[in-house]
């Protein structure tokens, strides 16, 4: 089995941040004053800003791994997990140990956080690793390892900074299939990433640090961060679920939000495309079907499938 329970979730409603301030020391400068900012259950949430602009710091403190100097953090939800820009390597446990360590500080049982490691260490691709000491792995097994404690308990808020740096491609779109799984089973998803095209179009919101203050991007293409431009449809961006079924079956149109299209891709596998807004919604939808469907992946639509889209209509 592939997915790892992202079920698990008993949603919290909505995380709030409420004129935070932080500065480190008593006299330092604010890095961050005034945030306001709102987390709800199943969004997908973006951070940008120039290096050193506060990132990692509103991130921790989403995290609850550091408080505000001032103002107010509310609906914080029990299940938090954090993967830091830099993980500590040099902990005495081997892979498989640290993680079912994790996954029991996560609250998960003995057996069922063994299992829970085994399995996203395969999705990573670094199920070899399991018995490695972690003071041995390469920069890049030890990124799946800070990933992989992260997704293990199926967080209700999973806070990524810098999370696909230093995995290799596949792992990377392993990440994004994880995230897209975590926001489908109603657990909120904020991240930060130095590539402005990791996950584009595909947020609830986008947020940018501009000086100490938190500005909501309404647009990505305004906003002078040389992101890539969500594909705006008719209806704003749109994303595309790749799907593998048991049989070769179309996913039913009627569990699926409306409008979607879906376009086969070879005998196992459909495109599903929803509006960027509805991309939730499809892939509860699928994964909650019975026998469930396999997401392939997810990714912003490009101009050619907004092509396709138009020509696929009656
Ligand atoms: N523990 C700390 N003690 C003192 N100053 C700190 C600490 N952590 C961060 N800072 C300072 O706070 C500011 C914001 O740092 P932060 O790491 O949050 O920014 P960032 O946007 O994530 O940076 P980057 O893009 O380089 O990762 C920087 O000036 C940094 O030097």
């Amino acid at each position: 089995m592939r997915t790892a329970d992202p079920s698990a979730a008993a949603p919290h409603r909505r995380l709030t941040l409420r004129g935070v301030g932080r500065r480190y020391g008593i006299r330092g400068p604010w890095v961050l004053r005034g945030v306001d900012l709102d987390v709800p259950a199943g969004h997908l949430v973006r951070v940008r800003g120039a290096n050193g602009t506060g990132k990692s710091t509103l991130l921790r403190l989403l995290a609850g791994i550091d408080a505000p100097g001032e103002g107010r953090v509310t609906g914080r939800p029990s299940r938090t997990a954090h993967v830091p820009e830099r993980f500590p390597p040099a902990l005495p446990f081997t892979v498989i140990g640290y993680l079912t360590h994790m996954g029991r500080v996560h609250g998960l049982a003995r057996a069922r956080a063994r299992d829970a490691a085994g399995q996203w260490l395969e999705r990573f691709g670094a199920a070899h690793y399991a018995n490695t000491p972690l003071d041995r792995l390469s920069k890049g097994s030890s990124q799946k390892v800070a990933v992989a404690q992260a997704l293990l308990a199926a967080p209700e808020l999973l806070v990524l900074d810098e999370a696909w740096t230093g995995l290799d491609a596949a792992a990377r779109d392993e990440l994004d299939r994880a995230v897209a799984e975590r926001t489908a089973a109603g657990g909120a998803v904020v991240f930060v990433d130095h590539d402005p095209s990791r996950l584009a179009g595909v947020p609830d919101a986008v947020y940018a640090i501009e000086g100490v203050r938190l500005r909501q991007v309404r647009d990505e293409r305004h906003d002078g961060g040389g992101g890539v431009p969500p594909t705006r449809g008719h209806n704003g961006p749109r994303v595309v679920i790749e799907v593998s079924g048991p049989d070769g079956r179309a996913p039913d149109p009627g569990r699926l939000p409306h409008p979607h299209t879906v376009t086969r891709v070879d005998a196992r596998t459909v495109r599903v495309t929803v509006p960027a807004s509805h991309s939730d919604a499809a892939l509860r939808a699928l994964l909650d079907a019975r026998p469930p469907w396999h997401v392939v992946g997810v990714r912003a639509a490009s101009p050619a499938d907004a092509v396709a889209v138009r020509s696929e209509r009656p």
